[in-house]
């Protein structure tokens, strides 16, 4: 029996894969609550209008959190109208979980683009929204997927920003930060005790002693020397090419990353259906499939709900340990 009050799914993209994967998800088992325009939820789709996360439903029947739309949901085109009502939404279940009347969120995905032509949505991410709903609080992106053996856990120190500017936004205070944000989730999230972190290096064979780059020897292997002091378990700086196949994975429990696809190519590539995008550092819990909006499937039926049923479920597992 659950203790914890309901996560709130929010509905992300109308447009994308988000409204049809919400009555999907109801395969996770676990309390949630659909955030959105009931009228973007696929044709047939058995919903009943609650007024707070805890309202209780008939088994198998969609609990809606209303917020309405000013436009209907055409599968794979995004409307400028409907932007904002999305931001509204994130910003509304954040709202209920920093109150505490939700356990957390689940969001399903925003369209980037579609949110800064429409209504010149200032972030990147729902990772650097959040954190701004929560104070301007310091936070990691995560993804995890525990259905491969040995897991998966990959933080990415830097997150949505153009390859070109890594070497420059990569500082030491950027990747302390990014380890130690890891290292407490992992002990109060996840429920790891001695959290063991493996470090990636920025460049092609961790820099080879400066032969390939010397962000390695300059900057990053010293800081690690300093905070195993501190006390953290670090291996690193790794090769990145030579860190993620199983028997390496055996020897880490999270993988702190240099860059966005330095840590995305690998748990995408093993686990795409099964992969969950957990926000660190936040003061809610905050978990969401690791796919985006899928515009080409958009309203086939098409759309896999492995990865939502798995975020859903990580954020109940989380609410439970906090
Ligand atoms: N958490 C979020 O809000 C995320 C949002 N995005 C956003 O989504 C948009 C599209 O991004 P893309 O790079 O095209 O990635 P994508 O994940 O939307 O699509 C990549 C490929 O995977 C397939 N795919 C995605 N989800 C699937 C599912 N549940 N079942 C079956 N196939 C699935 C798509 O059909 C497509 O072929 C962008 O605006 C991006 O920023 C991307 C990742 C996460
Ligand atoms: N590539 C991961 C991604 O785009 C997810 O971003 P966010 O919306 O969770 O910040």
């Amino acid at each position: 029996m659950s203790v914890h009050r309901p996560i709130i799914l929010t509905c992300g993209e109308p447009a994308g894969v988000g409204p049809e994967l919400a009555p999907k998800a109801l395969a996770a088992g676990v309390p949630f609550v659909f955030m959105g325009d009931p009228r973007h939820l696929p044709a047939g789709t058995e919903w009943i209008e609650v007024q707070s996360p805890d309202e209780t439903v008939p088994p198998g029947v969609l609990p809606v959190l209303r917020h309405d739309f000013p436009a209907p949901a055409v599968p794979g085109r995004p409307d400028p109208a409907n932007a904002a009502g999305v931001i509204e939404v994130i910003a509304r279940a954040v709202g209920l979980a920093m109150s505490g009347q939700a356990g957390g969120i689940c969001t399903l995905p925003i369209n980037k683009e579609a949110l800064k032509t429409g209504a010149g949505f200032a972030f990147p991410g729902h990772t650097e929204y959040l954190a701004h709903l929560a104070g301007d609080v310091p936070v990691v992106m995560m993804l995890a997927s525990t259905t491969v053996s040995p897991p998966c856990r990959v933080v990415p120190a830097t997150i949505h920003i153009a390859l070109s500017e890594v070497p420059r936004a990569l500082t030491p205070e950027v990747l302390t930060q990014a380890i130690r944000i890891t290292d407490a989730a992992m002990r109060r999230d996840f429920g790891i005790a001695a959290p063991r972190l493996a470090i990636a290096g920025l460049n092609p064979h961790a820099g080879e002693n400066g032969v390939m780059g010397h962000e390695e020897t300059d900057w990053i292997a010293p800081l690690l020397a300093r905070l195993r002091a501190e006390g953290f378990d670090l291996a690193g700086p790794l090769p990145a090419d030579t860190m993620f196949h199983a028997p390496a994975r055996a020897r880490y429990d999270a993988a702190i990353c240099a860059y966005h696809d330095q840590a995305l190519i690998p748990i995408k590539t093993l686990d795409f259906s099964g992969g969950v995008n957990v926000t660190l550092g936040l003061p809610f819990v905050r978990t969401s499939p690791d796919h985006g909006t899928a515009f080409d499937i958009a309203g086939k039926g098409l759309a896999d709900a492995a990865s939502v049923i798995a975020a859903l479920r990580m954020a109940h597992d989380m609410a439970e340990k906090r």
